[in-house]
């Protein structure tokens, strides 16, 4: 089976200019268990789409499979053709006898990188005066920006950011979420981000996507903040995250019980039924 199959633009409901990346039915086994299941996700151009879920998902296995980093079992993924990525992940262990300023860094493999662009993508984090600063010298909200410095220097069509906040004070995690739509606006990328936090990525998203294995209930994130089962899932917003789930893991991970779902899986979105 190839890495990622490429299907026909016409297989897929938008045209291609819009599409960045769609999982058409994904699933994937891995030494016998299931570690997702019927994931049908479409990425647009200057989309922000959230993955929220409990540890143990499958979010980082399923952004490893958007990205062609692993094949899935079975279903298909296409991606864009020339389709360019800009990852952050979620966060960068750097020995501190390891002597790497900011700027060094940003240049690090990337060839076609000029010292000007990367302080420009630097100033466009506000983390322009760290050019000079040693990275493990970096606190940790500095190191997160510069990481999305990083990722957004490849002028790519898709940001994808794997727990953008880790390490960032509350005030901080704001800042980060709304710089992170500033950069969607300016760089009309689309961005893929994994979450824990639903309070603070509400206001930044387009779309949000609650993955458990497969995919619990997904949509905007007002209607699905409305909506009952969304409320069911989640608690109240003001409250800490927490997955209440009514169906049983077992202990390794397996759905134990997944007819009693609130949400049915791979069905409308809470737009869609909105309409209905
Ligand atoms: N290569 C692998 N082989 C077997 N199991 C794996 C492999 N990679 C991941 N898993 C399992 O898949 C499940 C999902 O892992 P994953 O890292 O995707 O979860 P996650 O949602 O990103 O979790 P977290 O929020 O804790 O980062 C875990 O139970 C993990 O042990």
């Amino acid at each position: 089976m190839p890495l990622v199959a490429h299907a026909s633009p016409g297989d897929f409901t938008l045209s291609p200019s819009e599409s960045l990346i769609t999982a058409d039915n994904v699933s994937l086994q891995l030494a016998g268990r299931q570690l997702l299941k019927d994931i049908t996700v479409e990425l647009l151009q200057g989309d922000i789409v959230t993955l929220i879920g409990p540890n143990g998902a499958g979010k980082t296995t399923l952004l490893r499979l958007l990205l062609g980093l692993s094949r899935p079992s079975g279903g298909m993924i296409w991606r864009k053709p020339g389709l360019r990525i800009g990852y952050m992940p979620q966060r960068l262990h750097i020995d501190s006898a390891m002597p790497m300023s900011v700027e060094r860094f940003l240049l690090l493999g990337q060839r076609r990188l000029q010292p000007s662009q990367a302080q420009a993508a630097l100033d466009r984090v506000g983390a322009g005066q760290l050019k000079n600063t040693n990275l493990s010298n970096l606190s940790g909200g500095e190191m997160q920006r510069v990481l999305l410095a990083r990722a957004a220097s490849r002028k790519p069509h898709l940001l994808v950011l794997d727990e953008p906040t880790q390490g960032v004070d509350v005030g901080g995690q704001g800042e980060l979420y709304q710089l992170i739509a500033t950069l969607r606006d300016e760089l009309g990328c689309g961005v893929l981000l994994v979450s824990h936090d639903l309070r603070l990525v509400m206001a930044a998203t387009d779309r949000v996507l609650c993955l458990n294995q497969h995919i619990c209930c997904q949509g905007l994130p007002e209607q699905v903040s409305r909506d009952p089962a969304y409320l069911e899932l989640f608690g109240d917003k003001v409250a800490p995250y927490t997955h209440q789930h009514n169906h049983h893991h077992n202990l390794s991970g397996d759905i134990a019980k997944a007819t009693d779902c609130p949400r049915k899986h791979s069905g409308p979105t809470a737009a869609s039924r909105d309409e209905e």
